[in-house]
């Protein structure tokens, strides 16, 4: 017999619109009514999704994806907010906490392109689309003769300026792709050794307001430690350098038996191929406090070879 959880009302997950916010929001429902919860879904637009002609850096950064949806829960209109990690702030607001990180999907980027297999089949000078600076350092630093122009949007859209032929080719999540069984299209996966992914990209947190036991109870299962203490880590990288989406920031992290290993890598906007890289490991990690130490040791490397940390927010 399953043991229906007792719920004074259905938990509503407040979500963006997009499609890959909405399966990320539906996918979570889909656990929790299995685990005998009643959720709902409220969709909502938010800035960062509305504002697509410049560059997140200069609308006010990643921020923009999460605010509305924590007004929502603010307000009482919604229990539970589901966010790529990536686009998620390192310090929430007060009153707010992530709940539980879910199993990270793959983390690498893919090269996505109509007529080119990878980076090193793009003729000299070809145009390559991404709104990343961490994207843009990191191709630079591969081909410096490609151009980078910006390409903001919804997957979809992304893909379509693709094949209207205004790029030769694009640099995408491979988990967002996935996801929407768009796999396909990636022609190619980096691996971190060629292009170090972003903290936290492909992983999934769930944001709660502070002091929802009962909500906190509900998405236990949900968690996976692995996945939580290797992008707690990565995370810490990027709020001791100051990061955010006008720093060029790359912190991704592997297990290797009981081995955390977080690499990091660092650009200068204004140098542009000067990129400083850094890497620890350790095989104490077992709990958030340690993983959070381990991603400061590996940026304490990085502004000892001379990474600056950012005061931009
Ligand atoms: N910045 C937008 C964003 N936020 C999360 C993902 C992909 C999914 C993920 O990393 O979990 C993407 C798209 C992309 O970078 O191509």
């Amino acid at each position: 017999m399953k043991i229906v959880p007792t719920q004074s009302s259905p938990f509503v997950i407040a979500t963006r619109e997009s499609r890959l916010a909405m399966w990320q929001a539906e996918h979570v429902q889909a656990l929790l009514r299995n685990a005998g919860y009643s959720i709902e879904l409220l969709g909502m637009t938010t800035k960062g999704d509305q504002i697509l002609d410049r560059t997140l850096a200069k609308v006010g950064g990643k921020g923009l994806f999460v605010k509305e949806l924590e007004l929502a829960l603010e307000e009482g209109r919604a229990d539970l907010a589901v966010h790529s990690l990536k686009d998620v702030p390192m310090e929430l607001p007060a009153g707010f906490e992530l709940a539980c990180v879910m199993e990270r999907e793959d983390p690498r980027d893919a090269f996505v392109s109509p007529h080119h297999a990878t980076l090193a089949d793009l003729p000299q000078g070809a145009v390559v689309g991404t709104s990343s600076l961490r994207r843009q350092v990191l191709l630079q630093a591969l081909r410096p003769d490609l151009k980078i122009e910006p390409l903001r949007g919804n997957l979809d859209t992304r893909l379509r300026k693709l094949d209207e032929g205004q790029y030769a080719a694009i640099v995408l999540a491979a988990a967002g792709l996935k996801r929407l069984g768009l796999e396909d299209r990636i022609r190619h996966a980096f691996e971190p050794g060629e292009m170090l992914p972003s903290a936290g990209q492909g992983a999934l947190g769930i944001e709660i307001r502070a002091g929802r036991d009962d909500l906190k109870q509900a998405l236990a299962p949900l968690a996976h430690t692995p996945t939580w203490l290797t992008v707690t880590a990565e995370r810490a990288v990027s709020r001791a350098m100051g990061g955010s989406c006008s720093v060029p920031l790359a912190a991704h992290g592997r297990w290797s038996g009981n081995t955390l290993r977080i690499d990091a890598a660092w650009g200068d906007v204004e140098g542009k191929t000067s990129l400083i890289r850094a890497t620890a490991e350790s095989d104490g990690v077992s709990d958030l406090a340690s993983a959070d130490a381990l991603g400061v040791a590996v940026a304490a490397k990085l502004k000892a070879a001379g990474a600056r940390v950012s005061t931009a927010s």
